[in-house]
C-alpha cells in the first residue's frame, strides 16, 4: 500500500492504492509504518512522500465513512511528519486534494507538477477537511484565500498553488527525480520556520469580517447546505484560537457533518454520479462497446436548446455546423452563441484561449449538404414528430453512412424518429436540459434499433463535454420527464385548485430546489409543455381544446394552453408565470402591473359604460359606493377617480389590449365615453358632478 525505497540519504514513501491512492486504512497503517523507519533509519536525511501511478492521494477512502473508525487516524500518522526533524517533501502530481493535501501541509515543504491540482473537495460530500485542513491552509494562504478554497472545495492548479504560497516550487518531469532533487537542497536547513502549527495567520485581524463575508455568501449560494457554514466557522476559528483549540473545534465540527444525513446524501450522490458511466442496454455495456472517433458536429435549430448545445459542444474543441433555415434566425443564433462564451470568459469559467478556439470552430449554415462529412449530428428544432421525421429522413439521405444522428427531444418516441432513417442502430437521443450549456445532465436515449457502439459514442461525447450522462430506453417522457410529469401536472393541478405559482414555487424552494416548478417553466419556455401535450394528444387521436379536463380518462390541465395562447412564454418573452425585467431576463416578479390592470381596468371600463348608460349619473356615484361598499381606501379617492390620476388615455390603450387579447370576454369592449373623454382629453372636472358634460 506504501512503496519504501532509499534513493542515497532520501526515502521515497510512494502511496500505492489505485486508482486514486485514498487513505484507506491500510494505506494509514502502511505509510505510519514507512514513516517510523525512515525516522529511524540513520542513513536517511530526508524524505519524499508521493503517489504512485496518475496521482498523489486524492483524500481519505470515502467509502470508509460508513464503517467504524479504525486506528491509525489519518491526524496521527500526518504528525510524525511535522514532528520528525529530517525534512519531508511531498511531491505531487495529479490532483491532491483533501487528505492528500492534508497530508502535504503536514510535511516541511511542497513541489508540484505544473499540471497537478490540489483543493479541499470535503464541502461537496458534506463534511469538511477533518485532519488539520482547515487549521493549516489559512496559516499559508490566509483567511480569504483558504474560506474560498474550503467552502466552494474547487481544485486549483499549481501555478495558483504556487501564487497563494501552497506549493514551493513547480517541476517538471518524474516525480521521484524532482522530489529527491529537492529533498537534498534542502537536507540540512532548520525546520522550525517550516511547520505551519507554528505559524500564525495572517489576516487574522479580519477574522470577523472575512467570516461574515463568507457565511453570508455561502447562505446565498449553497442554500440549505450545513457544510458551507461549518467550514467557514472552522476556518474562522484558525484565526480566533491557538491550534490545539481550532483542531478541536474542527473535530467537533467534523463529527457533527458525519453524523448528519446530509453528508451520507451527498456521498451517496458521489458514487452514483460515477456508478451512471457503468452503462448497459440490451446487447452491450460501458465494457465491451467502444466508442466512435467524432471530430465534426452539427446542431440542427439555432433556438434556445440548439445554441446551448453548440456552445457545450464548441467548448469541448468539436467543430460545430449550426443550421438554420432562415438567415435571421441563424445570425441571432451565433450571436447568442458569442454572447454565451463572451459572458463566461468574463466570468472567468472559459480560458480566452478555448473561447477564440471555439470561434473558428463555429460553422454557421443554411445548407443541409454542409452536414454530409459530419460525425455526429444533434438535430434541436422544437417537439413535432413529423417535423424531425422529416429531417432525419433528410439527414439520413444525405449524411456519410457513418455519420450518427441524434434528437434533442424531450419526449418524442426515439425508434419513430429512426424509422425515418435506413440506420436506426445509428439514431439515438440525446436530451440536454435547459440551458444547455449550464445544466449537468444530458439524457442519452436508445430505441429497440440504437446499437451499443452508438451508445458508447454519446456517453463519451457526453463525457467529454463535461455532462453527467444516463442511458435511458425511449419511452414516453423517457427517464427525467417521465417522473417529472406528474410533478408538473400536480402543480398546475394545484393551480387549478387555488395554489398561486409562488405558494407552489416556494415549497418546493424551502425543500432545497433551486427553483419552484413553474420558475423552471418560464425558464425552459412554456411553449415546449404546451406542444408536448399536443403531440402527445395527437398520438392518441385526440384533438385538445382549451376546455379539454381530461384525456384518455386522465385528468389532464391545459393551463399551459391558455398561457401559450396569451403569448405567455416565460422568460424568452419576458412574462410567463412570472413578469421578468425584460424578454430574457432573469428577475421573476409576480406580474403584479398585469394583475391589477386586469382586476382594476376592467370594472374601470364597466365605470364608463355605467356613467354612459346613466345607470349612475356621476363618477362620485361610482366612487362612493365603493369607498362604503367595497371598502376601498379613501386615499385612492375611488376607481373612477383613480382611473383619472392614472391617465384615460392609458386606460383607454389597455383596455383595446385587453380586449384583442381576451375577444371572449365582453366587459374588455371599450366603453364609448372613455374614448371620447380620452381622445378629448377631458379633465375630470368636466365630466364629475355638478359640471354641464359637454359630452
Ligand atoms: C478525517 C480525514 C478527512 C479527510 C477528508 C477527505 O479526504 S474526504 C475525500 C476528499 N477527496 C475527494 O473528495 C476526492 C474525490 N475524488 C475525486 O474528486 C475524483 O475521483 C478525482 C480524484 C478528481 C479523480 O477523478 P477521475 O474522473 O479521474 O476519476 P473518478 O472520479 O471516476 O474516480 C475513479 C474511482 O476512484 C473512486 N474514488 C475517487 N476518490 C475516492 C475517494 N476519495 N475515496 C474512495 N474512492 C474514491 C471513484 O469512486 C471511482 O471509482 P468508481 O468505482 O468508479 O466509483
Amino acid at each position: 500500500m506504501v512503496d519504501y525505497s532509499v534513493h542515497g540519504q532520501v526515502a521515497v514513501l510512494e502511496v500505492n492504492n489505485p486508482p486514486v491512492n485514498a487513505f484507506s486504512h491500510n494505506v494509514r497503517v502502511g505509510l505510519d509504518r514507512s514513516i517510523d523507519k525512515a525516522i529511524k533509519d540513520t542513513n536517511v536525511k530526508a524524505i519524499v512522500i508521493c503517489g504512485k501511478g496518475r496521482t498523489f492521494p486524492a483524500g481519505a477512502d470515502i467509502r470508509e465513512f460508513d464503517q467504524p473508525h479504525k486506528e491509525p487516524s489519518l491526524t496521527l500518522v500526518f504528525e510524525k511528519l511535522e514532528k520528525t526533524t529530517k525534512p519531508v517533501v511531498a511531491a505531487i502530481h495529479g490532483t491532491c486534494l483533501g487528505g492528500g493535501l492534508e497530508c502535504a501541509l503536514f510535511c516541511h515543504y511542497r513541489i508540484a507538477q505544473k499540471t497537478a491540482r490540489v483543493g479541499f473537495p470535503e464541502v461537496q460530500i458534506g463534511i469538511l477537511p477533518g485532519a488539520a485542513g482547515t487549521q493549516r491552509l489559512p496559516r499559508l494562504t490566509g483567511l480569504h484565500v483558504a474560506m474560498d478554497m474550503i467552502t466552494s472545495g474547487r481544485h486549483i492548479f499549481a501555478p495558483e498553488a504556487l501564487k497563494y504560497g501552497i506549493i514551493d516550487e513547480m517541476f517538471t518531469g518524474d516525480v521521484i527525480n524532482a522530489g529527491i532533487k529537492f529533498a537534498k537542497s534542502v537536507m540540512n536547513k532548520p525546520l522550525e520556520d517550516r511547520c505551519l502549527m507554528n505559524k500564525t495567520v495572517k489576516d487574522a485581524d479580519q477574522a470577523d469580517q472575512i467570516a461574515d463575508e463568507f457565511m453570508s455568501l455561502v447562505k446565498r449560494k449553497y442554500k440549505g447546505f450545513e457544510a458551507p457554514i461549518d467550514c467557514v466557522k472552522a476556518v474562522k476559528a484558525s484565526a480566533t484560537l491557538p491550534y490545539r483549540e481550532g483542531l478541536k473545534m474542527e473535530s467537533r465540527l467534523m463529527q457533527k457533518l458525519l453524523l448528519s444525513g446530509q453528508s451520507a446524501a451527498q456521498r451517496y450522490a458521489f458514487f452514483s454520479e460515477r456508478a451512471v458511466s457503468r452503462w448497459k442496454m440490451p446487447g452491450g455495456n460501458f465494457q465491451t462497446a467502444k466508442p466512435l472517433p467524432i471530430k465534426s458536429t452539427a446542431v440542427i435549430g439555432a433556438g434556445t436548446m440548439g445554441t446551448g448545445i453548440a456552445v457545450c459542444l464548441l467548448n469541448a474543441g468539436y467543430q460545430v455546423y449550426l443550421l438554420e433555415q432562415n438567415q435571421k434566425f441563424l445570425e441571432n443564433g451565433v450571436k447568442t452563441i458569442r454572447g454565451i462564451i463572451e459572458g463566461s470568459v468574463r466570468l472567468g469559467k472559459t480560458p480566452m484561449a478555448v473561447a477564440q478556439k471555439a470561434a473558428t470552430l463555429l460553422k454557421p449554415t443554411m445548407k443541409y449538404e454542409d452536414l454530409a462529412d459530419v460525425d455526429l449530428v444533434i438535430e434541436a428544432v422544437y417537439e413535432n414528430l413529423s417535423l424531425k421525421r422529416e429531417i432525419f429522413s433528410k439527414l439520413d439521405k444525405l449524411c456519410k453512412p457513418t455519420t450518427l444522428l441524434c434528437s434533442n427531444t424531450s419526449s418524442l418516441d426515439i425508434d419513430r424518429i429512426g424509422t425515418a432513417t435506413k440506420r436506426g442502430d445509428k439514431v439515438a437521443g440525446m436530451h440536454f436540459f435547459a440551458p444547455a450549456y449550464y445544466m449537468r445532465l444530458l439524457e442519452n436515449i436508445y430505441s429497440t434499433q440504437t446499437s451499443p457502439t452508438t451508445a458508447a459514442t454519446i456517453m463519451d461525447v457526453g463525457r467529454k463535454i463535461g455532462k453527467v450522462s444516463v442511458l435511458v430506453k425511449s419511452c414516453q417522457g423517457f427517464l427525467a420527464n417521465r417522473m417529472r410529469g406528474p410533478f408538473a401536472v400536480e402543480a398546475y393541478f394545484l393551480l387549478e385548485e387555488g395554489s398561486t405559482p409562488q405558494e407552489v414555487d416556494s415549497v418546493m424552494e424551502n425543500l432545497g430546489m433551486p427553483m419552484g416548478p413553474f420558475k423552471t417553466g418560464d425558464l425552459s419556455g412554456l411553449d415546449i409543455g404546451y406542444k408536448i401535450q399536443t403531440e402527445l394528444a395527437k398520438s392518441k387521436g385526440v384533438e385538445l381544446s382549451v376546455d379539454s379536463k381530461f384525456l384518455m380518462g386522465e385528468r389532464i390541465s391545459t393551463l399551459t394552453r391558455t398561457m401559450y395562447d396569451n403569448g405567455r412564454l416565460g422568460r424568452k418573452t419576458g412574462k410567463g408565470w412570472y413578469r421578468y425585467e425584460k424578454p430574457g431576463g432573469k428577475l421573476a416578479t409576480p406580474d403584479e402591473e398585469e394583475i391589477l390592470e386586469r382586476l382594476m381596468y376592467s370594472c374601470i371600463n364597466e365605470g364608463f359604460k355605467i356613467l354612459e348608460e346613466g345607470v349612475a349619473a356621476t363618477p362620485e356615484d361610482i366612487d362612493i359606493s365603493w369607498i362604503y361598499g367595497f371598502s376601498w381606501p379613501k386615499y385612492l379617492g375611488g376607481p373612477m377617480y383613480y382611473a383619472n390620476r392614472i391617465g384615460l388615455d392609458k386606460i383607454y390603450q389597455r383596455i383595446c389590449y385587453y380586449h384583442e387579447n381576451f375577444p371572449y370576454s365582453s366587459h374588455w369592449i371599450p366603453s364609448r365615453l372613455l374614448l371620447k373623454l380620452s381622445e378629448n382629453k377631458v379633465p375630470m372636472s368636466q365630466w364629475c358632478s355638478g359640471t354641464d358634460s359637454k359630452l
